[in-house]
């Protein structure tokens, strides 16, 4: 099996406020997983915890079985962006590529390949302190590749970067993945994490609230409805309401359409066919994930975590 980035009872408390709280999941290869939650949720604070740079309260986490800081020469085994902004400025680029790749027994040749990667081999002389936000993101993503780790870990990685650099972050991640990585980014935007990743951990307040897929996630929105068109909408939506759905017109007259929640699809179709009701269309609409996420995190006291522990 590749490497499985482990977080088990993970709790920091600074002074009496909890920033995690007995935090559980599994982080497995071959996938993009996105760490979402909203602002202040405790991802950075997590994400620090799993590399060793702050210590936990209580619990603990490991990257293939091992604490981080056990791991000889590090870059090699797991590539962080934390702060894209954190990079001393009065370097270039090749310069500070170099020297961590010095420091942690890295070739030389990978410096080039990391720039090429990120395409900013043009720049590769330039100061640091010049570079765009963006800019500086790809650095920190080229200083995460630089020791060709098999587990990736990236703190809002698409901060800052323009349409074009978030289609390329995007491939760049699923790429990674497909190699067999174990390939973990957070966001605090739903929608970033939508067309990226496979699985997410979600977490409130420092608490967990769901480690699924995206596809169940986006399923557990509460507004997933099923819309059906039908030239007999007000006899329909009589058979419907008998058997329990609640239903909502919708459209205009004469092209009429009703929005049904708490039946499926399938048992639509056959109650229609039951009544003799032609329909004209019927399809499911899952309710995108950016409800789903702030439905769940809204209260996040109220959710229980979504995994055993
Ligand atoms: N060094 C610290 N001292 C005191 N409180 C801290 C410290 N670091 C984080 N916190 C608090 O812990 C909580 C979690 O912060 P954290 O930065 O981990 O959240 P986050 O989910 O990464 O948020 P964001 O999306 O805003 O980066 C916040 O309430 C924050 O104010």
């Amino acid at each position: 099996m590749g490497a499985v980035i482990e977080v088990s009872e993970l709790t920091k408390c600074y002074g009496s406020k909890r920033a995690v709280d007995h935090l559980s999941f599994t982080v497995r290869p071959g996938q993009v997983t996105g760490f979402l939650g909203p602002n202040g949720a405790g991802k950075s604070t997590t994400l620090r915890m799993i590399l060793g740079l702050d210590a936990p309260t209580t619990g603990a986490a490991t990257v293939s079985g091992v604490p981080f800081h056990r791991h000889p020469r590090g870059l090699r085994h797991v590539g962080a962006l934390l702060e894209a902004g954190q990079v001393h400025g009065g370097r270039s680029a090749a310069a500070h590529l170099s020297a961590l790749a010095r420091s942690n027994g890295i070739p030389r040749r990978r410096v080039d390949e990391v720039l090429q990667e990120v395409g900013l081999t043009e720049v590769a002389d330039r100061r640091i302190g010049g570079f765009s936000l963006g800019m500086k993101q790809r650095l920190g993503i080229a200083t995460a590749l630089l020791g060709d780790p098999p587990v990736l870990m990236f703190d809002e990685p698409i901060n800052g970067m323009d349409p074009e650099g978030v289609r390329w972050v995007r491939r760049l991640f699923r790429r990674l993945a497909a190699e067999g990585r174990t390939v973990f980014l957070s966001s605090h935007l739903m929608s970033e994490m939508e067309n990226t990743a496979d699985q997410l951990v979600v977490i409130g307040r420092g608490r967990l609230i769901a480690a699924e897929s995206v596809r169940d996630f986006a399923a557990r929105g509460t507004r997933s409805s099923v819309m059906v068109g039908t030239p007999r909408a007000a006899e329909l939506a009589a058979v419907l309401t008998a058997a329990g759905a609640s239903v909502e017109p919708e459209g205009s007259a004469g092209a009429e359409k009703l929005a049904v929640t708490g039946i499926p699809a399938d048992r639509i179709g056959a109650l229609a066919f039951e009544n003799g009701i032609r329909l004209n269309e019927l399809t499911t609409r899952t309710a995108s994930l950016e409800v789903a996420f702030m439905e769940l995190t809204a209260d996040s006291t109220e959710y229980q975590a979504g995994q055993p522990r």
